[in-house]
């Protein structure tokens, strides 16, 4: 990090902050700031006595104050907007805080309460710390990725929305680079990516959120999205400059629409390091947690019957993720498919049906494998329907819609399963397919959960539920972690799966009621695992742009931590 006045080594975990500036703008300044926490010789050499109250505290106190106020807090959104203010005042005190209560401030940063902070972003805005680029503009793309600072050399990570498919909340036009600052969040929370070597950034392609476009305070470009060549000519001058600009980052993409996600991964994942989230992070912790449950049931991977329930984004990515693991199991490709049955808005996906989808399309029943069922409308079969007929035993939800998970479904389903593995992953929580309460008591208290939001723990019966999170925050953070270590010079699959099998190996608790994934404050330890995983992997697929000489050592050593870096103030004059 170089900016006038300030210099900073980001990629050492003790590394030495230089500042030769003065005044108000070393207080303005959210990595170099530590408020009431700098000595009394440090304000005199900065020229701060004058500006701070006189007592010089300690970051616990610091830690005291900003968790009481936090605490105080009346509102899930006071809370993101207290912390966010904080994030943008001193950023070490903010992920210090953080950390230290990282299962409590997750929902605020995260999901749940960063889709409302997403709703809202244009009423209540402060100001934000990302790049916005808009298909208006496309000759500023690049000198706006300059105006942020960086070099190429300061840069692991790039995260971009265009914010179609928000969660489970659709179109939020330019509120979605909320959507990205949230996952820089988790980044640096749980894998310790530096907070500046990374660039959040929302393409602004205009919004088909009505709501939006007729309100006084929206702040983006007042149009309908823009769609088509146009779109993908944006797209592509976007990543052709932020790959030049940023060799060695890894370009994650998040929240996009159906139309685009599939389309734009495959377009780039065999050019240049990228990932999808939604599609590749979704996939890899949902597998860790099927394998967990499979493991539960005593029946094998290649017996199961999987519904997917809303085939888009995500849904298609968690399936061909299973199917890998059928494949690694031994099961053919052509019977894999045989075992998968996906949804869209108009029910069961058959091939002969509308709206399918390119990349949905290998999931599609042939209609002969339907036409002996018991069916009200043959072009529109229900998921009641299907589970009386298939008797599937996984049925996973990423169709965001609330409570499609419904009592007759759940009790059909475990009719003839024993131990029905039921994920709701829809985020939020109001997008939820089922509440895992209700699962529990539809099915005795046999069902084995996940869920995308975080629900805690439930007491049924005797014993207490821990309910798994399989939020894709157990995955990008050590991925991302690990492809920067060893600078990877694509994402694959491989990778993608040496991801889950991390996870999954974490896995060792047994007793009934045990969650099925490694709790969210545990997101340190998960993630150091996913990184060396994936180095390890991109170095045997040869993709090492960096080779490592330990690799415990090396993802140690550039995991920073949130403290106060040593200081050398330099006189006011010099340049660096
Ligand atoms: N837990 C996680 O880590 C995680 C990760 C990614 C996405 N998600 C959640 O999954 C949901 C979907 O996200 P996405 O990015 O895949 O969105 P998407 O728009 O790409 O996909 C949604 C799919 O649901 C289908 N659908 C809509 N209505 C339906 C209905 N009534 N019945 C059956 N299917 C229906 C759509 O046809 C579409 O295929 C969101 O709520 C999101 O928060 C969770
Ligand atoms: O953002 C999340 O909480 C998970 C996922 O990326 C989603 O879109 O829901
Ligand atoms: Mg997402």
């Amino acid at each position: 990090m170089r900016q006038v006045g300030f210099n900073l080594d980001t990629t050492s975990r003790d590394a030495v902050l230089q500042i030769s500036a003065r005044g108000r703008l070393v207080l303005v300044h959210p990595m170099a700031n530590r408020g009431t926490a700098f000595t009394l010789g440090e304000r005199e050499q900065l020229g701060l006595s004058g500006l701070l109250p006189s007592r010089v505290t300690t970051i616990e106190e610091q830690l005291r104050r900003t968790y009481a106020q936090y605490s105080r807090s009346p509102s899930p959104l006071a809370k993101f907007i207290q912390l966010t203010q904080l994030r943008d005042r001193n950023e070490v005190l903010f992920y210090r805080l953080l950390s230290e209560h990282l299962e409590e401030m997750l929902p605020i940063i995260y999901t749940p309460t960063i889709g409302e902070a997403i709703e809202r972003f244009s009423h209540e805005y402060t100001g934000a710390r990302a790049v916005f680029l808009s298909i208006d503009h496309p000759e500023l793309v690049e000198q706006s990725l300059r105006d942020f600072e960086l070099d190429a050399d300061d840069v692991d990570l790039v995260v971009v929305t265009d914010s179609e498919g928000i969660l489970g909340i659709g179109d939020q036009g330019i509120g979605g680079v909320q959507i990205a600052l949230g996952k820089l969040g988790v980044y640096t929370a749980a894998a310790g990516i530096h907070p500046r070597r990374a660039i959040p950034i929302v393409l602004d392609v205009g919004t088909d959120n009505l709501g939006l476009l007729n309100s006084d305070l929206y702040l983006g470009e007042r149009h309908a999205r823009v769609r088509g060549e146009r779109y993908d000519e944006f797209i592509d001058l976007f990543v052709q400059t932020v790959t030049r600009l940023f060799p060695n980052a890894m370009l994650h993409w998040e929240d996009f629409g159906a139309g685009n996600a599939h389309r734009i991964l495959n377009r780039y994942t065999d050019e240049i390091c990228t990932f999808n989230d939604d599609i590749q992070g979704t996939a890899a912790v949902v597998l860790a947690a099927v394998l967990a449950a499979v493991r539960l049931t005593g029946m094998p991977l290649a017996e199961h019957r999987v519904m997917i329930y809303g085939a888009g984004t995500a849904g298609v990515g968690v399936a061909d993720l299973i199917r890998e693991a059928f494949r690694r199991a031994g099961v053919s490709d052509d019977d894999a498919y045989r075992q998968f049955w996906a949804f869209n808005s108009r029910g069961l996906i058959v091939e002969d049906g509308k709206g399918v989808r390119d990349f949905q399309r290998p999931y599609a029943r042939k209609r002969a494998d339907v036409a002996d069922w018991t069916v009200v409308d043959p072009a529109r079969i229900s998921l009641a329907e299907a589970v009386r007929e298939v008797k599937p035993t996984i049925l996973i939800g990423t169709s965001a819609q609330h409570g499609a998970f419904s009592e007759d479904v759940v009790r059909a389903m475990a009719e003839h399963c024993e131990q029905p593995i039921i994920m709701p992953l829809s985020n939020p929580t109001s997008r939820a397919e089922a509440q895992p309460s209700d699962l529990l008591e539809w099915t005795d208290g046999q069902a084995l959960i996940a869920t995308g939001s975080p629900f805690g723990t439930i007491r049924h019966g005797e014993i207490y539920h821990t309910i798994a999170q399989a939020n894709n925050a157990l995955i990008f953070p050590g991925l991302g972690l690990g492809v920067s270590v060893v600078r990877a010079e694509r994402v694959t699959a491989e990778m993608i799966y040496a991801a889950a099998d991390a996870l999954a190996g974490l896995m060792n608790e047994y007793r009934p009621g045990a969650s099925l994934l490694p709790s969210m404050s545990d997101l340190r330890v998960v993630a150091a695992t996913i990184a060396k995983a994936v180095a390890e992997t991109a170095e045997a697929q040869g993709l090492a742009r960096r080779p490592m000489t330990n690799a415990i050592a090396d993802i140690y050593q550039r995991m920073w931590k949130p403290e106060y870096p040593r200081l050398e103030i330099l006189p006011p004059d010099s340049q660096n």
